[in-house]
């Protein structure tokens, strides 16, 4: 059985009951009444080819309570997305693809290059950030979820409880972030968020003494799930970055632009599985160590902005404080595992701590070096300051390529 601990400093839905998929569908029904409910798919063209992505698209065939689905389609040229819209083209609701790729979504990227606000860089980050656009543009929907799509344990429940909280019009959510365990073949995965995030995370705490940002980051059960859920008015001033650093910063700047009792997560999933990337343990630009430098990063220039300063010195006390306390976790993990049943790969903990220990003395030289470098996107409403027509010209240009190619 479930506990009902509240850990943090933001609401925690829990999963006590185990409501039916139905019992929580019919309420959903009736909510979408007062608040239309959307969801976001940032997807790469790849992962129609795989399997999760199908067997997501046939459940979400049977979900009634959705008025728009936003897939954000990245590397897909012209046939690709043709195939992309018959892949897509069986969903009963409303649904459009961006074609991130196609002539016009690049044109109007290269309008917005023009004036300096552009994502710089490939990715998912970009992708949502113009899914989020297009949610703006459309007006269909007034709280909105979004999810990978790489999910291999997907359940229609876990879009259910992903809405739930800021879709329920008795509640005054403005986002909600999804919780769950990692577990496959045996094994505990969650790599970077078990042995980097939550020992970072407490690291920091000590080296940098009592911060409330610290203690709400501190909050969350799961920090790097893709999985969240919003109102609209939330997508108008979210800062995100374009790299690794994506699910933090939403995080971060939630915790700027909102109080805490607007925020909140529930548990999405009994487990969830997902594509893994290699550790990436001799390539510092790859894998799980790139993502471990952007998170670290992430963390670096929110706590700058916040008055601390950093120092070479710093750094090292912090890696060696991290390091110590990523260790604990390593045999806490272990031990929690054979109790359950399942195993962790000792070694490979330890060896994912230590090149993460030092990741985080290279993102600290990385800071130091460039402290002005920001993977920041613009938020949509200094887009639409600079050019007041562009949701429209968004809307205009995938409506375009539908009609076109559809
Ligand atoms: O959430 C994480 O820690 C990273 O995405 C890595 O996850 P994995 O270990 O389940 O692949």
């Amino acid at each position: 059985m479930a506990d009902f601990y509240q850990n943090g400093i933001v609401t925690t839905m829990h999963n006590l009951t185990r409501r039916t998929h139905e019992e929580l569908e019919t309420e959903l029904i009736k909510f979408s009444k007062t608040r239309p409910l959307g969801l976001i798919l940032p997807s790469l063209y790849s992962e129609l080819e795989g399997d999760a992505l199908k067997d997501i698209v046939s459940k979400l065939k049977e979900v009634p309570y959705l008025n728009e689905i936003v897939i954000g389609l990245d590397r897909a040229d012209l046939k690709q997305y043709k195939h992309a819209l018959r892949f897509f083209g069986d969903l009963p609701q409303h649904h459009r693809i961006l074609w991130n790729d196609g002539p016009r979504l690049q044109a109007l990227d290269a309008k917005l290059q023009t004036l300096g606000l552009a994502p710089k860089e490939l990715g998912k980050g970009r992708n949502v950030w113009y899914c989020m656009g297009y949610i703006l543009a459309s007006g269909k929907t007034e709280s909105v979820a979004l999810h990978d799509c790489d999910i291999v344990t997907y359940e229609k429940s876990l879009l259910a409880r992903l809405l739930y909280p800021v879709a329920n019009p008795k509640f005054n959510y403005e986002f909600s972030k999804g919780y769950y365990a990692r577990i496959s073949n045996g094994q505990i995965n969650g790599r970077v968020s078990r042995l980097l995030v939550t020992p970072l995370i407490k690291a920091l705490k000590k080296v940098v003494g009592y911060n409330e940002y610290l203690d709400y980051m501190d909050s969350f059960r799961y920090p790097l799930a893709g999985e969240f859920s919003f109102r609209r008015d939330v997508l108008n001033d979210l800062r995100i970055p374009s790299d690794w650093g994506l699910e933090i910063g939403v995080l971060s700047e939630m915790q700027r632009n909102y109080a805490h009792n607007r925020i909140c997560q529930v548990d999405i999933a009994d487990n969830y599985d997902h594509k893994h990337q290699d550790l990436s343990l001799d390539n510092e630009e790859e894998g799980l160590s790139k993502m471990s430098i952007d998170i670290t990063k992430a963390f670096f220039r929110k706590l700058a902005t916040q008055g601390n300063t950093f120092s070479t010195e710093s750094f090292r006390t912090l890696k060696a404080t991290y390091y110590r306390i990523a260790l604990d976790y390593v045999e806490t993990y272990h031990n929690d595992a054979i109790m359950n049943g399942l195993t962790t790969d000792i070694h490979l903990e330890e060896k994912a701590v230590e090149m993460f220990a030092q990741n985080i003395v290279t993102a600290g030289q990385r800071f130091l070096d460039n402290p002005m470098e920001t993977p920041f996107m613009p938020t949509w409403s200094r887009v639409v300051s600079a050019m007041p027509d562009v949701l429209e010209q968004l809307k205009a240009a995938v409506e375009a390529d539908h009609a076109e190619f559809s």
